[in-house]
């Protein structure tokens, strides 16, 4: 028999798309968010869920998983080149959690909120044992970018440092010790907000990094029907021992952007601060990655749900 397994997450959600119509004058399922043309500018409507055990240990600390909740929200928003605005919040809490962990938690989000200039709108409480939290977030951009509009012979971008959130999360899942940068990033991550200024105008295509680097960049390879040539040891990868640089690139997590634009900008782009050229596009319609020179075949690219 057939279960949700065999048909993979992904094409799940391409099972899903084909059901619906797609809008007319609008984006819908297939970019970090969805994009409707409104009044002169564009919102940014994108939804995402942590689970604990799922996404989330449940020792998590209470404040830092409210940054967490946000952040991976924001992040979308970001990764279509806008700034957030306003949320509603969706909790499923077991009657059990003490109140003390829950103020905990909103005194968080509500700084964190307050921080970016985002308005709590409504939301939705309900019970159940494991705790989950579901923000959809509404974003606003005068030119959205998105993870189809990759053209062949452009740089392939990334911000920020790859695989930290990975180490992370091995640490807190093995006892072992780790580097506060490490557990920060799996633990409370930033969305990359203070960079979108700076990348949007060369920015042909973009996508934030959740799934792991190379699925990620999968995506804007599928989207966007391009092939891509990526170099590990272009990559600016996290010092820890405790993985390799192949897991540190398919775990996932990373919040940071992964982008492609024209060759004309790299002066430009590469005078940002924490921006890496870690590859080029083609017409290959493959992701191919080198290793000083040598083809690596990962066994696989990143992070599936099921
Ligand atoms: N259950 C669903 N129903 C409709 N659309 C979905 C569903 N799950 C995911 N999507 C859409 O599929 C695309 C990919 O989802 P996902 O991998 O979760 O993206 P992201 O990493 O940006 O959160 C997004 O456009 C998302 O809105
Ligand atoms: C307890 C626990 N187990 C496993 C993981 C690893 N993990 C869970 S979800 C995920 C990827 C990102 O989550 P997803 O729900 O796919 O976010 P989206 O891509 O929709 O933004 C990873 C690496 C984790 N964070 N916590
Ligand atoms: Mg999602």
């Amino acid at each position: 028999m057939n279960t949700i397994k065999d048909l993979g997450e992904f094409g799940l959600i391409e099972k899903i798309k084909k059901l619906f119509d797609n809008p007319e004058n609008a984006i819908g399922i297939g970019d970090d968010c969805a994009v409707l043309p409104f009044d002169k500018t564009n919102l940014l409507v994108t939804v995402d869920t942590l689970i604990e055990n799922v996404h989330f240990f449940s020792n998590h600390p209470m404040d830092k998983l409210a940054i967490k909740a946000i952040n991976i929200n924001i992040s979308d928003i970001v990764a279509c080149g806008g700034y957030p605005k306003w949320a509603f919040l969706s909790l499923s809490l077991n009657p059990e959690m003490k109140t003390s962990s829950l103020e905990m938690f909103f005194d968080s989000l509500q700084k964190n909120f307050s921080k970016n200039n985002i308005f709590l709108l409504g939301g939705n409480t309900t019970k159940d044992d494991k705790l989950s939290i579901n923000i959809t977030l509404i974003g606003e951009t005068d030119k959205p970018i998105l993870r189809s509009s990759a053209k062949a012979n452009q740089d392939v971008y990334v911000t920020g440092k790859i695989g930290c959130a990975a180490c992370g999360f091995f640490a807190l899942k093995n006892n072992v010790t780790e580097s506060n940068e490490c557990l920060e990033k799996f633990l409370a991550p930033q969305a990359r907000i203070d960079l979108i200024d700076k990348i949007k105008p060369y920015a042909t295509a973009m996508i934030d990094i959740s799934d792991g680097l190379l699925q990620d960049a999968m995506h804007i390879c599928t989207s966007s029907n391009i092939g891509m040539d990526i170099f590990l040891e272009n990559i600016n990868l996290c010092e820890s021992k405790h993985l390799s640089n192949i897991d540190k690139i398919t775990f996932g997590e990373d919040y940071e952007l992964l982008f492609c634009a024209d060759k004309k900008h790299r002066n430009s782009l590469l005078e940002i601060n924490d921006i890496k050229l870690i590859g080029y596009t083609n017409n290959s319609k493959k992701l191919i990655i080198y290793n000083k020179g040598e083809i690596i075949i990962p066994q696989k690219y990143g992070f599936k749900h099921f």
